[in-house]
């Protein structure tokens, strides 16, 4: 198992790409804390799946935007499970809307969970993972829009390129630490947050059909990457960006 016995912590794990990860890093042996802004039946239920497989899990709420989230969710991990290995920022959201007429909230809130979110979770974890003193790793959730633009994306594929830069920097200010920073660029995977877009069957052809694999990704396609990441098989690897879009991006004709 590649994260036998470590604690991995995941924001955004409730459900989608995050809910995914956090399933597939039990799978390979770790307890788990996983971080979302509402808990409900959705979390309770990844937590389920968790101790299905053997391993521990908990659940903390809180917005990622708001700073002091970002130590409540390391300190209860650490109070449950006495220390943080792993840390997976995954949490965001694309509210879909046109550039003419964005609403100055909307550009806000988006920049401040996506990137603001990534970088307080961030911080609080890498602080954890420096006083223990034995390294670690940590995987952001990027985006293959951290590299291509879209028409009602353009709040949010800059806190895409952000997020990846953030680990790009966090790379060289960590490496000292021995602790590995990389991110996975998704490219389209079917979750919540692209259900209404996706709905309109002419834009789910046109997406399929750009997709060399011939087929829209899963949640699932994410958690063996991410945990790859995680683990030592990729102890030589930080500051990277891993595109896992079942080649949408090389696409051109
Ligand atoms: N799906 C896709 O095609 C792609 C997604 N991504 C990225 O993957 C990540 C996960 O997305 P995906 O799984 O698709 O989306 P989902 O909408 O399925 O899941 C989003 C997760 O983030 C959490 N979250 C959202 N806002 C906040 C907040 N303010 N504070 C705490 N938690 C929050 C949600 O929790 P809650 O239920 O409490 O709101 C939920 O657990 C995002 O960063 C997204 O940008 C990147 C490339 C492609
Ligand atoms: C939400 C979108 O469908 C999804 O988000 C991304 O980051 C991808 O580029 C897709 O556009």
């Amino acid at each position: 198992m590649l994260l036998e016995n470590k604690v991995v912590l995941v924001t955004g794990g409730s459900r989608g790409i995050g809910a995914a990860v956090a399933v597939e890093s039990a799978r390979q042996g770790a307890d788990v804390a996983i971080h979302s802004n509402r808990g409900g039946e959705v979390a309770e239920e990844v937590i389920r799946e968790i101790e299905a497989l053997g391993r521990r899990a908990i659940h903390v709420e809180g917005d990622v935007a708001a700073f002091e989230s970002a130590q409540t969710f390391v300190d209860a991990a650490v109070e449950a499970f006495g220390r943080v290995d792993v840390f997976v920022s995954n949490a965001g959201i694309c509210p879909f809307h046109a550039f003419l007429d964005m609403p100055p909230e909307t550009l806000k809130r988006t920049m401040e969970v996506n990137l603001h979110g990534a970088y307080f979770m961030t911080q609080a974890a890498a602080n954890q993972m420096v006083k223990q003193g034995n390294g670690g790793s940590i995987v952001a959730v990027s985006s293959i829009s951290a590299l291509v633009g879209g028409e009602y994306q353009t709040h949010y594929t800059p806190t895409k390129a952000g997020v990846h830069s953030l680990m790009q920097s966090c790379a060289i200010a960590l490496g000292k630490h021995g602790i590995r920073c990389n991110s996975v660029l998704p490219g389209t995977i079917l979750t919540d947050i692209n259900k209404d877009d996706l709905a309109d069957p002419k834009k789910r052809e046109y997406m399929e059909n750009r997709i060399p694999l011939g087929r829209l990704g899963q949640p699932d396609d994410l958690g063996g990457p991410v945990v790859f990441l995680a683990s030592d098989l990729a102890k030589y690897v930080t500051g990277a960006a891993l595109l896992v879009d079942g080649g949408m991006f090389v696409n051109l004709q």
